[in-house]
C-alpha cells in the first residue's frame, strides 16, 4: 500500500495539533493510517484503494499544505524490518521451549492469572513480547498497542482465524461430525465452514429490529431476577455466596427466549427439561476450564472431564433440537403472518431443508452468550457499588425511564448514563481478557515481521487498564463516554472484538444488560463490602470468591 510524506501535523484538516501523533490516529479518516514521524514529516499509511489517493490529495490542496510526494513503498523503513526472532520475550528452554513455566509446581505462569503474567511481560519487554516454542501449539505474541492492534484487525482478509477451544473443534468436527455434517456454527470453526454459516445468520442476529422483538421477554426475566433478589436475600439484605450462579440462570433464561423460543422457567416455575439444561451448561463451563487450560490429556485418555463435557454437550443439542423441531412444525402449521418472526422463526424459514442450522446457533449461544453476559453484570453491579455518586445518577435515570411503563426501544435512547457505566466497567473489566487472531499471512507488527500461522493476542486488559490510553484509567469515570470527540484511541478498549467475526449477540448483550441493570438499580441500592473483588481467567475473566452484594431497597414513591 502506498504512503504519504506531509509536513508535520497540519498535514491534514482533520488532524488535531493539540494531540500527540498517535491519539490522531482516531481523527483520521478510516482509510489512513498514522504511521509514523520522521524530522518534521508526518507520514500516513493509505490502507485503501487507488482512488483515496487522489482523495488524499484533494484533502491537502483545500488544507493549503503541500505533500511532499506520495511513495507506493515506505524509504524511511525499508529493510529496517526487523526478524521473527528479534522480538523480546522469555527465553525458551532446549527441549521444552517455553512449556515448562505453565507446568505446575515448576513454572510460575497459572492461566488463570495470564493477566498477572501478562503485566509482568509488558514491564519487562515492552510493547510486543513472544512466548515462543510450546508444545503441540502455535507461538503465542502479546500486543499492548492499540495502533498495532487495529493494523491487524483492518488487514484481515476475508477468513478471519480466531483460535479457540481446540476440545470443542474436535467435539463439532471430529466425534460428532455426523450430526454436525459439516456445517459447524461459528465457535472453534474457521475458514469457508464458519463463512458460510456466518453469513446465513449475521443479518438476523445483527439486524437492530431483532433485538427490539426480544424487549418485552428480556424486561420479563429481568422483572423475575429482580423479585428473586428480594426473596434470596438474608435479614441483613445481603444475597448469598454464591450468586453468580443466580446470575448466570437469568442469563440462561435469557439465552433460552433469544435462541429457542422457550421460557426455561430457571428463575421460576421451571419445565421438565430445565434442570437437565442448567446442569449440562454447568457441566460444559467446568470441564471445558480443566480441558482447555491445563495438561490437555483429554487428548490421549478419555479422562472424566472429557467424558463429562460430552455428555454436556450432547444433552444441550439434544434439548435445543425438540425446541427448534417443534418450532418448525409450528412454522408449517400455523404460520402467523401478521406478528414479525422471531429470531428463531427467521433462521428455521430461511433453512427450512436444514433444521440444524437452528440448533447449531442455538448452541453456540449457549456456549458463549452466558458466562460472557455474567460476568459483565456481576462486574457493572460491583463497579456501580464501589461508585455511590454514579450509583445514584444512574439510579436517577433509570426511574426517570421506567416510570413512563414498560420498556420500548425509545426508552432505550434515553439510557445514555447506563450505556456509559457499562461501557466503563468493560473497559475495567473485559469479560474477553485478550481476544485474538491466527495471522493468515505474514504481517510486519511493531516493526517485527511476524509469520503466518503465529497466534497474535490482543492484550486489551492491560491497555484498557493503562494511564498511557486513559487518564486515571484505574477509575471508574463513565463521564468520559458522554463526551463528545473524546480522544481515546478507537481501539483500546474493545470488549466485543472487531471486523468480520466480531461478536454475533452484541445486539442481545447490550438489551439483556441495560434492561437487568436499569431494573436493579430503580428498585435497590446496591452495596458490596467485602474488600476488593479478585478475578481469575477461566476462561472469561469472572469475578472469584464470594458475591456478597446487599441490595437495599430504595422505597421511592
Ligand atoms: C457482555 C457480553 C459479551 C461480550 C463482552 C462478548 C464478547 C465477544 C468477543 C470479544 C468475541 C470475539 C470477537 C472477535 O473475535 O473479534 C465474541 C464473539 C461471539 N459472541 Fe459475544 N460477547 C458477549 C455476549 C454474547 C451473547 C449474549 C451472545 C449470543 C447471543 C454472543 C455470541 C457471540 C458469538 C456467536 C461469537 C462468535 C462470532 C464469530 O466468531 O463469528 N456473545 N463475543
Amino acid at each position: 500500500m502506498p504512503f504519504i510524506y506531509l509536513p508535520r501535523r497540519n498535514s491534514l484538516p482533520c488532524f488535531q495539533p493539540s494531540l500527540s501523533p498517535r491519539s490522531q490516529q482516531s481523527y483520521l479518516p478510516r482509510e489512513y493510517r498514522f504511521e509514523n514521524e520522521v524530522g518534521n514529516l508526518t507520514i500516513i499509511r493509505i490502507i485503501s484503494e487507488k482512488k483515496i489517493r487522489s482523495k488524499l490529495w484533494s484533502h491537502c490542496k483545500r488544507a493549503k499544505s503541500s505533500a511532499h510526494a506520495i511513495f507506493d513503498e515506505e524509504p524511511f523503513t525499508k529493510n529496517t524490518v526487523k526478524e521473527y526472532a528479534q522480538v523480546p520475550g522469555p527465553r525458551p528452554l532446549p527441549f521444552l521451549g517455553n512449556t515448562w513455566r505453565f507446568i505446575p509446581l515448576v513454572g510460575n505462569y497459572k492461566i488463570s492469572e495470564i493477566h498477572e503474567i501478562s503485566k509482568n511481560l509488558y514491564q519487562k519487554y515492552g510493547e510486543i513480547v513472544k512466548i515462543e516454542k510450546l508444545l503441540g501449539r502455535a507461538d503465542m505474541v502479546f500486543l499492548y498497542d492499540p495502533a498495532e492492534i487495529e493494523k491487524v484487525f483492518r488487514s484481515e482478509d476475508a477468513l478471519p482465524f480466531r483460535p479457540s477451544m481446540p476440545s470443542l473443534d474436535y467435539y463439532k468436527h471430529v466425534l460428532r461430525k455426523d450430526f454436525f455434517a459439516g456445517i459447524g456454527g461459528v465457535i472453534a470453526t474457521h475458514g469457508e465452514k464458519w463463512h458460510k454459516f456466518r453469513s446465513k445468520v449475521q443479518q438476523s442476529m445483527l439486524q437492530p429490529k431483532t433485538a427490539k422483538m426480544y424487549i418485552s421477554p428480556i424486561s420479563e426475566t429481568a422483572d423475575e431476577f429482580v423479585e428473586r433478589i428480594a426473596m434470596i436475600r438474608d435479614a441483613s439484605n445481603t444475597v448469598p455466596d454464591d450468586f453468580l450462579n443466580e446470575i448466570h440462570k437469568w442469563s440462561l433464561e435469557s439465552i433460552a427466549k433469544i435462541a429457542l423460543d422457550i421460557k426455561l422457567g430457571c428463575l421460576k416455575d421451571p419445565l421438565p427439561e430445565t434442570q437437565e439444561l442448567i446442569d449440562s451448561i454447568n457441566t460444559f463451563f467446568k470441564s471445558v476450564v480443566i480441558l482447555e487450560l491445563k495438561v490437555p490429556f483429554w487428548k490421549v485418555f478419555n479422562t472424566p472431564t472429557w467424558q463429562a463435557f460430552i455428555q454436556s454437550l450432547d444433552s444441550i443439542i439434544r434439548i435445543s433440537s425438540k425446541h427448534t423441531e417443534a418450532a418448525l412444525d409450528r412454522l408449517k402449521s400455523h404460520p402467523d403472518k401478521e406478528r414479525e418472526p422471531s429470531l428463531l422463526e427467521r433462521v428455521l424459514a430461511q433453512n427450512q431443508d436444514d433444521p440444524r442450522i437452528a440448533t447449531i446457533l442455538a448452541l453456540d449461544m449457549f456456549l458463549v452468550g452466558i458466562d460472557t453476559t455474567t460476568g459483565a453484570i456481576a462486574s457493572i453491579l460491583y463497579q456501580l457499588s464501589q461508585n455511590q455518586d454514579a450509583q445514584e445518577r444512574l439510579s436517577e435515570e433509570a426511574n426517570s425511564v421506567l416510570k413512563n411503563g414498560p420498556l420500548t426501544s425509545a426508552s432505550f435512547e434515553e439510557f445514555t448514563f447506563l450505556k456509559a457505566c457499562i461501557k466503563e466497567t468493560l473497559r475495567l473489566r473485559p469479560v474477553v481478557l485478550g481476544n485474538g487472531r491466527s495471522l493468515t499471512k505474514d504481517t510486519e507488527i511493531c516493526g517485527y515481521n511476524i509469520p503466518k500461522g503465529t497466534q497474535i493476542v490482543f492484550q486489551h486488559y492491560m491497555i484498557s487498564n493503562s494511564d498511557k490510553f486513559f487518564d486515571d484509567a484505574a477509575k471508574f469515570k463513565p463521564e468520559r463516554w458522554l463526551q463528545k470527540n473524546n480522544h481515546y484511541h478507537p481501539f483500546a478498549t474493545l470488549p466485543f472484538g472487531f471486523g468480520k467475526r466480531m461478536c454475533l449477540g452484541r445486539r442481545f448483550a447490550d438489551l439483556e444488560m441495560q434492561t437487568l441493570i436499569a431494573k436493579i438499580v430503580a428498585k435497590y441500592r446496591v452495596e458490596y463490602n467485602d474488600g476488593k473483588l479478585e478475578y481469575k481467567v477461566q476462561p472469561m475473566f469472572m469475578p472469584c470468591g464470594p458475591l456478597k452484594f446487599t441490595f437495599i431497597d430504595r422505597n421511592r414513591h
